[in-house]
C-alpha cells in the first residue's frame, strides 16, 4: 500500500492531524493537503514545509489528484460537504485506499453509500490536540474495513494522540464530550480569565494567570493514572478557599450545565445526521 496520505480539507481539524503526524514521524513528503483557497494551501505549504498542498481555486481537481495513489484518505471538510467530497473522488480511489472521515454526524452507511462498494471506510471523532501529539480519537471501522486496515489506520492516527474504539452509536457522545472538549476547556479559561479582571487583576496578567493554570492542570491530568477528583482535593483545604469556590459551583449547578451542553452537543450531532438524510 503507497504510504502517502491525503488530507483533503485540510482545515483546523486536519492540519491539527497533519501536524502531530508530521511531528510522529511521518515524511512530510508523503503528505498532499486540498483546501479551497490559494493563500490557505500556500500558508500550509509554509508551516509544514515539504508537504504538497493544492488549492481548488488553481486546480479544480486537486482532491481528485490528491486521492490518486495515497494508501489513506482522510476527509476533513465539513459535514455537509462529506458526501459531495466522497462522490468527487470516488473514481480516484484504489481498492484498498482507507477513506477515513473526521466529520462529525456523517455515519458510516452515509458515507458508504457514496463510495465504491466495498471500500475500506473509518469513521473517527478527533480533537485538536492533536496538532501536539495530545489528541483523543475515537475510531469505527465501516462494513468492508479489515482488521488488517483498522490497525494501520489506529497506527497512523497514533501519532495525533491516544485512540480508541468506540461503536457508532457512542460517536454522538464522544464527540460531545471529547471533540468539542477542548473548546469546553478554553471556555473555563477564558471565564477565569475575566474573573481576575473583575477582581482587579490587570488583564494580561488575568490571562497570563488562567491559561497557565489550565495548562498546568491539564498537564497533571495527562500523567498515567490521573484521577480528577483526587486532584481537585489535593487543591482543597478543609474550610479553605478552593472549597468555598467549589461549594458554590455545587450551589450553582455547575455539572448540570456542562451535561446539559454536553447532551445539547450530542442532539445537535444527531440532528445533523438526520438533516444529510
Ligand atoms: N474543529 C474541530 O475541533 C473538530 C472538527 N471535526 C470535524 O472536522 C471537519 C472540519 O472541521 P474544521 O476543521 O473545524 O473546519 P474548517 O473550516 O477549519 O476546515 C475545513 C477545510 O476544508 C476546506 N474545504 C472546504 N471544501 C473543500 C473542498 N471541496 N475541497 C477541498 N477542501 C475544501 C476548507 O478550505 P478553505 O480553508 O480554503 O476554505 C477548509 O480549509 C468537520 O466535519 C468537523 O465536524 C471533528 C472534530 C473536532
Ligand atoms: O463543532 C463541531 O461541530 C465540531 C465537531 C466536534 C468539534 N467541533
Amino acid at each position: 500500500m503507497s504510504n502517502r496520505i491525503a488530507f483533503l480539507g485540510c482545515g483546523s481539524m486536519n492540519e491539527a492531524i497533519m501536524g502531530g503526524l508530521i511531528d510522529g514521524g511521518v515524511d512530510p513528503a508523503d503528505i498532499v493537503a486540498t483546501v479551497r483557497r490559494a493563500d490557505r494551501a500556500a500558508g500550509l505549504a509554509e508551516r509544514h514545509h515539504g508537504i504538497t498542498a493544492i488549492a481548488g481555486e488553481e486546480e479544480p481537481e486537486n482532491n481528485k489528484q490528491a486521492a490518486t495513489g495515497s494508501g489513506v484518505v482522510i476527509l476533513g471538510v465539513k459535514p455537509a460537504g462529506i458526501a459531495d467530497l466522497a462522490r468527487e473522488i470516488s473514481g480516484s480511489l484504489s481498492p484498498d485506499t482507507i477513506v477515513i472521515s473526521v466529520a462529525a454526524a456523517v455515519s458510516l452507511a452515509q458515507l458508504e453509500a457514496v463510495l465504491p462498494a466495498g471500500q475500506p471506510v473509518i469513521r473517527t471523532m478527533p480533537n485538536t490536540p492533536a496538532k501536539l501529539g495530545r489528541g483523543m480519537v475515537s475510531v469505527t471501522p465501516g462494513s468492508s474495513c479489515s482488521a488488517g486496515q483498522l490497525q494501520h489506520a489506529k497506527d497512523i492516527l497514533a501519532a495525533a494522540g491516544t485512540v480508541v474504539e468506540v461503536p457508532e452509536e457512542q460517536v454522538d457522545a464522544v464527540s460531545a464530550i471529547s471533540g468539542s472538549g477542548p473548546a469546553y476547556a478554553f471556555y473555563l479559561a477564558e471565564a477565569m480569565a475575566a474573573a481576575g479582571v473583575e477582581l482587579g487583576l490587570d488583564p494580561e496578567l488575568s490571562l497570563l494567570l488562567a491559561r497557565g493554570t489550565v495548562a498546568g492542570a491539564g498537564f497533571m491530568l495527562a500523567e498515567p493514572g490521573a484521577d480528577p477528583a483526587s486532584l481537585r482535593k489535593a487543591v482543597t483545604s478543609p474550610n479553605g478557599t478552593t472549597e468555598r469556590a467549589i461549594a458554590t459551583f455545587d450551589e450553582r449547578g455547575l455539572p448540570a450545565i456542562i451535561a446539559e451542553g454536553a447532551r445539547a452537543a450530542a442532539a445537535r450531532s444527531a440532528e445533523i445526521t438526520r438533516q444529510l438524510g
